[in-house]
């Protein structure tokens, strides 16, 4: 572990004990309201002002270390699910449950920027951190206002290249998954995780709609537009990523996840900005890649 004394809060950032006595900071001016845990550096909340809460987050979540967050935005890293071969455990990787720091923490005008960083010797006694031994520093920024900005800067710093995959694994709130639809991917090829064996590649044909378990890596990193009628859209713009993960577990996955209530699928719909498979990155000494998304709610 890493420790560096606690940076300066402005008054409109607090940190507090939150769900299971895991440490939180929370974010509220008059622009937008967050929450981050330090467990993950995982974005729980996003709301900006005179909107509904953006993110979703499962009432049934854990909230204890060595468990996943359900909901919110989980940081996939340094592996997307079970990783390419031979599979690896746990799924997304450990950076989504090791203990991230916060660094920094600046309030302009009521838009707060906070920074949060994780190394190899923060992550070490994480469940599979063991699985990927390669010296590395991750910076995470988080920037709440209108818009929702995240950034996920990976360095080597170590002396020999690694690659790695991530995604940034956001769950957005929604009427209905039913009716909404993810504008932005027609003709894209996608690899359907649904089927058995090795995933199927398709192409997409129009808006992605949701009737079935839905489980797809886009091999396509361009801004999308998750639209909720009736309610509103949520403007998704990546940058460094080059893959779009689409993800609705549907009725028999809910309910086979303990963490997630067996009827709250239709709440919610994951677009996640990613590199995965096929588009992991690789590092070479000394080298540096941040993966960026914004979210814009009209
Ligand atoms: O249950 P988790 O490990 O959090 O993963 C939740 C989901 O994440 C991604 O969207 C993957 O593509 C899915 O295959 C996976 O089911």
């Amino acid at each position: 572990m890493t420790t560096t004394s606690a940076p300066a809060l402005p008054p409109s950032v607090t940190m507090t004990d939150g769900e299971g006595g895991l440490p939180v900071v929370r974010v509220s001016t008059a622009v937008a309201s967050g929450e981050v845990y330090l467990h993950g550096a995982h974005v729980t909340s996003w709301q900006p002002a005179g909107a509904e809460p953006v993110i979703w987050l499962s009432a049934e979540s854990e909230f204890r270390p060595g468990a996943p967050i359900r909901g919110g935005v989980p940081i996939c890293f340094p592996w997307f699910g079970a990783g390419r071969t031979p599979s690896l455990a746990p799924a997304h990787g450990f950076a989504r449950i090791a203990p991230w720091r916060l660094t920094g923490a600046s309030d302009d005008d009521g838009t707060v920027t906070l920074t949060f960083a994780l190394t190899h010797d923060d992550a070490s006694g994480a469940p599979g951190a063991d699985r990927w031994p390669f010296r590395f520093t991750a910076g995470y920024t988080v920037t709440f206002g209108a818009e929702l900005t995240l950034a996920l800067t990976v360095r080597n710093a170590g002396d020999e290249a690694f690659s790695f995959e991530e995604a940034l694994h956001t769950y957005l709130a929604v009427a209905d998954a039913r009716t909404a639809t993810v504008d932005g991917l027609d003709g894209a090829r996608y690899l359907d995780k649904t089927s058995s064996g090795e995933p199927r590649q398709v192409l997409q044909s129009g808006p992605v709609t949701f009737t079935s378990e839905t489980d797809r890596v886009y091999l396509q990193g361009a801004p999308t537009t998750l639209l909720d009628p009736g309610s509103r859209a949520i403007t998704i713009t990546p940058e460094n990523g080059a893959d779009t993960v689409v993800w609705n577990p549907w009725v028999a996955k809910a309910a086979a996840m303990a963490d997630f209530g067996d009827d709250e699928w239709p709440a919610m719909v994951c677009v996640e900005t990613a590199n995965a498979l096929g588009d992991a990155v690789t590092l070479g000494p000394g080298e540096s890649h941040t993966l960026r998304v914004t979210y814009a709610v009209r």
